[in-house]
């Protein structure tokens, strides 16, 4: 089973003689025909280095290998180029660099680093501005523009290119390129080089693009160019599962492929393995609702499995805690709601996926999961142990722990600045390397006045009698009210707040930012205070902790979140960020108008974005196998207020009409009694 192939998937991978594309629905098995196309290159003689697989994030491409791994053996494993499209830029601009006037070592600058050098660029030091000249400029880079080719339309975009022109000078004074240009440039070079162009298509003889349907236009071309006059290609997807739109990607790459490649193979697969049949049916009815592009069948073996569930909350508080009370109860019951179907057993947290639109519903969830004690990650978005400021107190609270925590030491000591400059630091770092000794303990040690002068090792020393003396205490306080007092008055005397504030030119992003703080010390000090809360969100009582001891467990979550993927967790995750992947069991949160559909009070919901927002909600509805919830809030938070909410049109167009909550017990018992008519019935035909 684990290496078996449909008749369509065969032809497939077994075509290689030219350009072949399978366009097919969710779950129909287009990722395991790449991986499969794999070993079947290999067996053709093609080497490892020659087969460049791409897929659309690192995870997909870290999942492709080990499935890869799995078929072909560790060595051939090793020397495929398995990659996204930016790490493939990479790799080419790292070997070709010289010929577009970058250094070997140039840099990448990330999304932030990008926005700083709009601002120096732009002479403007507001955020929200960077932010959009950032978006344009990057919509304009994967169209193949740059600031001399751009035709601006109105004010705002001639003064983006006016910043997109001194942001390129910038760019190339510091040897540095973004993300975009990572396609780009690669791109303009195959264009105008037939020497490395040449040089690459020979390297990378044969491609294989995963999610095609959410190639840009640059994208495309680069392919293009990659795959030149010989044309050996595979690409996989699905025009329903494009959601991309709104950062360029386009469709038109889905039907160019026929006409510039007349010799092209097209593939559809129309069996899904994924899910059961009233989940697949849902998904075929919601999109349904799209114009079609393609015409395309999908249906599935697998039975019926479990209605799809309306969830109904009172909001979103109450649709954490259902969800939470959802993977509590399903972990309890084996997995299947009514009909197990040979699909009972355990349940791992790893099983689940709450999937929203927007990051910032994540939050109650984290809270909810939290407070119940239920391991999860965060993916595609922030969890709440990697925003920055929560992120600084627990370098303190981690070396209050492990004085000899080297990396936490290095943040617990710049934040906030304190006087002890990078020069100072680099010596001390030096100084501990050579006497094989943490950065704490050097911090002590009698010689390093042969290193430092006495101002800078004074100021070190204060913060070493500092950490000290904040340990000495959090291992002697306990109980709530006295922790949290510990915790306020360290925030104090490091003036955490005010370093908030300072940092952030947005006074509303500071003020969310110190609630945050306040929240986890607040989480913290009811810990100590033995307060655990239990889901209904009322307390209960165990004994009192120490400040140190909690420090202690928060450690121990934060390298379990930063031990990855393999942790038996349950995900966070947005819709977008879940595209490829699946879970037995999948909660969709949020599923009203204004949240899925998505829209702000300033935007027109135009038929375009509505069909792309359907997409998304087919990709949600498609990563389930087993059980699927989507939950409907009766009201929700809208900026300050709390205001009636509506259920999102796709609920009404799931058809579920069948589908009532068995949560509800007169349900449930006319879910049984209907069981057991059945049975009877059954009984009553046998001979
Ligand atoms: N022939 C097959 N026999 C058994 N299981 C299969 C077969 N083909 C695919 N599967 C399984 O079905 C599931 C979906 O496959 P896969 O992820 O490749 O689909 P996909 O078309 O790439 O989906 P998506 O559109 O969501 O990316 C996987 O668990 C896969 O192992
Ligand atoms: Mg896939």
């Amino acid at each position: 089973m684990a290496d078996t192939l449909n008749s369509a998937q065969m032809d497939a991978v077994h075509h290689l003689g030219g350009p072949c594309l399978v366009l097919a629905g969710a779950g129909s098995g287009k990722t395991r025909v790449i991986t499969h196309k794999i070993a079947r290159l290999l067996q053709a003689d093609y080497a490892p280095s020659q087969i460049a697989a791409i897929t659309f994030t690192n995870k997909a491409a870290q999942e492709m290998r080990e499935r890869a791994k799995a078929l072909i053996g560790p060595r051939a494993a090793k020397d495929l180029v398995v990659s996204t499209f930016h790490s493939l830029g990479v790799r080419i601009l790292r070997t070709e660099g010289e010929r577009l006037g970058l250094k070997p070592q140039f840099s990448i600058l990330d999304s932030d680093d990008v926005l700083g050098v709009l601002k120096d660029a732009g002479g403007s030091s507001d955020n929200a501005l960077a932010r959009r000249w950032q978006w344009t400029i990057s919509l304009w880079k994967n169209q193949g523009l740059n600031a001399d080719s751009v035709e601006p339309q109105n004010d705002d975009e001639r003064i983006a290119q006016q910043v997109m022109k001194r942001y390129e000078e910038r760019l190339a004074a510091y040897q540095a390129v973004d993300f975009d240009d990572l396609i780009g440039l690669p791109h303009q070079l195959f264009q105008r080089d037939d020497e490395a162009r040449a040089k690459w298509q020979n390297t990378l003889r044969y491609l294989l693009v995963d999610e095609y349907q959410d190639t840009n236009a640059i994208q495309y071309e680069l392919l293009k160019s990659l795959a030149g006059e010989r044309a050996m290609f595979t690409a996989v997807g699905d025009d329903d599962q494009s959601i991309y739109g709104w950062r360029g990607a386009t469709i038109e790459n889905l039907r160019r492929l026929p006409n510039e490649y007349p010799q092209l193979k097209v593939i559809p697969l129309e069996q899904n393995y994924r899910s059961t049949g009233h989940i697949l049916r849902a998904a075929n009815a919601v999109i349904g609702h799209n114009p079609k592009l393609f015409e395309k069948k999908l249906w599935s073996d697998l039975g019926d499995g479990d209605p799809v569930q309306v969830v109904e909350c009172d909001n979103e508080e109450h649709e954490a805690e259902r969800a939470v009370a959802r993977i509590q109860s399903l972990r309890a019951q084996g997995g299947a709601l009514v009909n197990a179907g040979g699909q009972g057993g355990e349940v791992a947290f790893k099983d689940f996926a709450v999937l929203y639109r927007a990051n910032h519903q994540a939050r109650v969830f984290e809270k909810a999961l939290r407070r119940a004690e239920i391991p999860y990650k965060v993916s595609g978005g922030q969890s709440f142990f990697d925003r920055a400021e929560i992120k600084d107190l627990c370098a303190w609270l981690r070396l209050l722990v492990n004085n000899d925590d080297d990396p936490a030491f290095l943040r617990a000591v710049t934040t906030p600045k304190r006087g002890i400059g990078h020069q100072t630091l680099g010596a001390l770092g030096e100084f501990s390397k050579r006497f094989k000794t943490s950065l704490y303990e050097a911090l002590f040690a009698e010689s390093l006045g042969t290193v430092l002068n006495a101002r800078a090792i004074g100021s070190l020393h204060e913060f070493g009698r500092y950490v000290n003396d904040l340990e000495y205490r959090a291992r002697h306080t306990s109980g709530s009210e006295d922790a949290k007092a510990l915790l306020l008055g360290w925030l104090k005397d490091i003036d955490y707040e005010k370093h908030l504030y300072e940092g952030e030119d947005s006074e509303k992003l500071a003020a969310s930012r110190w609630t945050n703080v306040l929240d986890f010390v607040d989480w913290i000090a009811k810990r100590c205070g033995g307060e655990i809360e239990n889901d209904g969100g009322a307390t209960f009582e165990t004994e009192k902790k120490t400040v140190l001891d909690v420090a202690q467990t928060i450690s121990v979550i934060i390298s379990l979140a930063e031990r990855g993927d393999e942790q038996d967790v349950v995900t966070l995750s947005t819709l977008h960020a879940s595209k490829g992947l699946e879970w037995p069991h999948v909660v969709l949160a949020g599923v009203n108008e204004g949240l899925l559909p998505f829209k702000s009070d300033d935007d027109e919901m135009t038929p375009e974005r509505l069909e792309e927002e359907r997409r998304l909600m087919y990709v949600g509805i498609t990563r389930a196998r087993r059980t699927l919830a989507v939950n409907v809030l009766r009201r929700r938070k809208k900026g300050r207020d709390t205001v009636q909410a509506i259920p999102s049109r796709f609920i009404g167009e799931m058809k579920l009409h069948e589908a009532k909550s068995k949560e509800d017990p007169r349900e449930k018992l006319r879910l049984l009694r209907e069981a057991a008519a059945k049975r009877a019935a059954q009984a009553d035909v046998k001979p």
